[in-house]
């Protein structure tokens, strides 16, 4: 029985999506950079600069553009592979995205991986048991069903990942590439599959190099450029504009061409958030749109909550870090707020040796012996000490640790035998 499609539904809601890729060779740089709070950091770039486009159920779009221009990226976002830099992606409804090789294990076998990847878009077990010779079949891949993927040829990947996501049932399906490398019955046979998905009410990006290809399943076409939708409407609109431009730009001199590529990867690494509200606001401006500026600026500024550090997030923890460190210093100091602030150099000075001597038996790297008949001291680490007891004096103490008063008066540094009682005296090791 046909269900009756709502070509209303939104399937997709892209507002000023935005993919921002850092250029740090090393993964290690990226690290290092986290820690140059004063320098500009590693250098980016914008595959995608503030896409904005709505997609419905029923709906073929087909995707161009030369490379690089950002067409995966943003399908990736589409199919949530990827989040977002800035802006909002909404999508209502499962999706599944046909790449070639993607999502597939190439230690797997295909069976496996037909497995693998139906469980993660949702389906039981039982239902895959079900379809399993469906997807297989329609898979053409035979007895190699049972080989692992890393065997397969680019055109063998594809089929297997076309074939899985035809049984997937998915609401949005995303096909990128994968039809340009199966063989010509194939690739009719995938496409007549996708026209039934229209019909059933799914939503389906299309991208392929393949101009004919596209004017065959795609009503509606978005033109990518250089990471921006440079034009988005009816296929016989956007088809010919596209062509034309391919024309001129490969009438261009090599030199020519990499001018006018760098030009647009230049303008991809300067782009900013600020240029984009800029863009927005002339664009408004042109088209005579009455727009509300601080909504505006709060749509470009969007972030999911999973955002990188921010830098108030770090200014706020280096306040943190820096007050707790001041109050351990304080602590093991023994001073006052009114004392560091009367002479705030003491929280160096003060760290006189007696004072480390305190700090080392607080934290009990050293065990002194505090009652005075106790025998001999005893050390965790290399430093022998002795607490003076009360009217303890240094001949008694010499006689206690068997180490002759000038021994113990040079390694304290003393000038008179005279001691008092709690003063910690070093014990050389003599004996
Ligand atoms: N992980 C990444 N790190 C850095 N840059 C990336 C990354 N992925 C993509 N890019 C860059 O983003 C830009 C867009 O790439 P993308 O693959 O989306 O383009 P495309 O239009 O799909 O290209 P093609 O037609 O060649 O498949 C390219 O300049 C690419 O180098």
């Amino acid at each position: 029985m046909a269900t009756e499609i709502d070509n209303n539904k939104i399937t997709v809601s892209a507002k000023y999506v935005t993919k921002q890729y850092d250029l740090a060779e090393k993964q290690s740089d990226k690290v290092k950079s986290i820690f140059k709070f004063w320098s500009k950091g590693i250098p980016h770039f914008w595959s995608v600069k503030g896409v904005s486009f709505e997609a419905h159920a029923g709906e073929t779009i087909g995707i161009i553009g030369t490379n690089g221009s950002g067409k995966s990226t943003l399908l990736e976002m589409v199919a949530g592979l990827i989040p977002p830099t800035t802006g909002e992606m909404k999508t209502y409804g499962t999706t599944s995205m046909i790449a070639i090789g993607s999502g597939l294990r190439p230690r797997l076998t295909g069976r496996a991986n037909i497995r693998l990847k139906s469980l993660m878009q949702g389906m039981t077990e039982k239902e895959i048991d079900e379809k399993m010779d469906d997807i297989i079949e329609f898979s053409e891949l035979g007895d190699f069903i049972d080989q692992p993927v890393k065997s397969y040829s680019s055109g063998m990947r594809s089929k297997l990942g076309f074939a899985i996501s035809v049984y997937s049932d998915a609401d949005i399906i995303i096909i990128d590439e994968a039809l340009s490398v199966g063989d010509p019955t194939f690739t009719e046979k995938s496409m007549e599959r996708t026209q039934r998905f229209k019909e059933e009410g799914k939503t389906i990006f299309f991208v392929s190099h393949s101009a004919g290809q596209v004017k065959k399943m795609a009503e509606r076409v978005i033109w990518m450029h250089y990471g921006q939708i440079r034009m988005d409407g009816p296929a016989d609109e956007v088809l010919p504009m596209y062509n034309a431009f391919l024309k001129r730009f490969n009438q261009l001199s090599d030199s020519e061409r990499l001018a006018y590529q760098k030009r647009y990867k230049d303008a991809q690494k300067a782009f900013s958030l600020k240029k984009l509200i800029t863009r927005e606001r002339n664009r408004n401006f042109l088209l005579d749109i009455n727009a509300d500026d601080h909504e505006l600026k709060e749509n470009i500024y969007f972030k999911e909550p999973d955002e990188r550090m921010s830098w108030f997030t770090r200014i706020i923890l280096i306040v943190i870090g820096a007050f707790v460190l001041l109050q351990m210093d304080m602590s093991i100091l023994d001073l006052t707020s009114k004392q560091v602030m009367a002479n705030p150099t003491s929280l160096i000075t003060n760290y006189a040796p007696s004072k480390l001597q305190e700090l080392d038996i607080k934290m009990g790297r050293i065990n002194v012996a505090n009652k005075p008949d106790k025998p001999a001291i005893t050390a965790k680490k290399t430093v022998n000490q002795y607490k003076v007891g009360s009217n303890e004096t240094l001949a008694q103490i010499s006689k206690k640790v068997n180490i002759s008063i000038d021994a113990i008066m040079g390694a304290n540094h003393m000038q008179t035998d005279e001691v008092s009682p709690g003063q910690i005296l070093i014990l050389p090791v003599e004996r």
